[in-house]
């Protein structure tokens, strides 16, 4: 499906989505439990993929809304009939990696091209270091994937800077292993808060699991156990990021954009309202009604380090295209492991709008303020960042922007046109 935007002003008050990365484990944690409910859940093409895998398990998922009731495998997940489609989903296969590692048969994995093109090699090792098996079945660490033989529990090495979701899925797993799991970071750790968010999960469902020195630590034989049987998760700070800018470099003149679901978290992405405030726009937050207001400003550009949160890049990659000055992103290379090498899809596809962006390995400088942006016939590209963060762009671009692959919002944010129609935003999609 192709998304026809115009130039728009918008104003209003609308909803962010539930977090994307709290549902996730919310819905596997509730599996790894004999029995929860998860509330406020974020209904996603992404999140049914984790549904379904701990379905495969054994588990029961029953949902009415957003309230979504498992029966779970009490920590020993059963061999599934068939094998498990990840689909687009990053977090559904390397989480369910570090669950299927325990069973005592085998697991097949799959997802869709984007997905059997990522990176997981590391898990890999840590998972046959750890007594399991966990094979590429093209040797080439890339799925689909054979996962099981029962891993134990131990001391493992492993790199941080590839997908801090390799360290969520041991940490996850670890808990219902006998002896638990000391992981050794052997790099750097990118994308850290997500650890933080899994130790917060974790906490919220009665589990253990500690921060050390070299890495991290998670106690053996535990089990899960939500605070009265319910978890609910909070609103999605990266979806929040389009809300926020779109009221920053579109809003109409005297109004202002209010957004609801913005209750303080372990979100590194909630740095998305400092950067927005650093460029020039007003951000009111507050954080008990969680509610966050913006209003529409003239934007500089500034220099942001993404190594903590990658899902940002190309929401400031926008940012900056509209803003005065260059706008420096750095410390981005791992955002090149994403449903596609993101540094490289935000520079070229802004620059069919008239952007001067200089790509590097590491860095994304965008030259802002040289030109207007017009509007361009673009590539989402399949990865539903880039349709979203090029839909914010072609609220000021002159003339119509069409973006191709539209529909791929439904990973992360299925209702996000009907969010932006909510605002005002002038688009068709056919
Ligand atoms: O654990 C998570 O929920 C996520 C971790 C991050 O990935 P990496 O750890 O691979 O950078 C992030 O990009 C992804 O959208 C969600
Ligand atoms: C990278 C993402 O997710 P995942 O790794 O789960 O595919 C994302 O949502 O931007």
């Amino acid at each position: 499906m192709d998304a026809h935007v115009s130039p728009s002003r918008v104003s209003g008050r609308i909803r962010a989505p539930p977090s994307k990365s709290y549902t996730h484990r919310a819905i596997l944690a509730a599996g790894y439990s004999d029995e929860a409910v998860v509330r406020d859940a974020l209904v996603s093409a992404d999140t049914k993929a984790t549904m379904r895998a701990v379905r495969a398990f054994g588990g029961t998922v029953d949902r009415d809304g957003q309230t979504v009731d498992v029966v779970g495998f009490d920590g020993r997940p059963g061999t599934p009939d068939d094998v498990i489609d990840c689909a687009n989903s990053g977090t559904t296969m390397r989480l369910v990696t570090g669950c299927a590692a325990l069973g005592a048969d085998l697991t097949v994995l799959t997802g869709d091209e984007s997905l059997r093109s990522r990176p997981h090699g590391p898990l890999l090792t840590a998972v046959f270091d750890l007594d399991g098996r966990a094979e590429s079945t093209r040797r080439n660490g890339q799925a689909p994937l054979v996962v099981g033989d029962g891993m134990t529990g131990g001391t493992v090495e492993i790199p941080g800077d590839v997908s801090s979701q390799f360290i969520t899925a041991l940490l996850m797993a670890g808990a219902v292993t006998d002896v638990g799991i000391d992981i050794d970071l052997t790099t750097e750790l990118k994308s850290s808060p997500y650890v933080d968010i899994t130790l917060e999960l974790l906490s919220d469902f009665g589990v253990e699991a500690t921060r050390t020195e070299d890495g991290f630590s998670v106690p053996g034989g535990q089990s899960y156990h939500p605070v009265d049987g319910e978890y609910s998760v909070p609103g999605d700070f990266s979806s929040i990021s389009y809300l926020l800018a779109a009221g920053a470099v579109a809003g109409a003149e005297g109004t202002s954009v209010t957004i609801e679901g913005a209750r303080p978290s372990a979100q590194g992405d909630s740095a998305i309202v400092d950067i927005v405030r650093d460029m020039g726009a007003e951000v009111e937050w507050d954080e008990d009604a969680g509610e966050l207001t913006v209003s529409p400003a003239d934007l500089t550009g500034t220099t942001v380090d993404v190594g903590d949160t990658p899902d940002l890049l190309p929401t400031i990659a926008v940012l900056g295209a509209i803003a005065d000055g260059d706008t420096v992103i750095e410390n981005c290379e791992h955002v090149r492991y994403k449903e596609t090498d993101r540094v490289t899809a935000m520079a070229e596809e802004l620059a069919k709008m008239g952007a001067n962006v200089t790509e590097q390995q590491d860095r994304l400088t965008i030259h802002g303020g040289e030109t207007d942006l017009v509007g361009a016939a673009v590539d989402g590209r399949g990865d539903h960042r880039i349709v979203m963060s090029l839909t914010i762009a072609a609220l000021v671009a002159k003339g119509e922007t069409t973006i191709a692959g539209s529909e791929h919002v439904d990973v992360s944010f299925p209702n996000f046109f009907e969010t932006m129609r909510d605002l005002g935003v002038d688009v068709l999609e056919n």
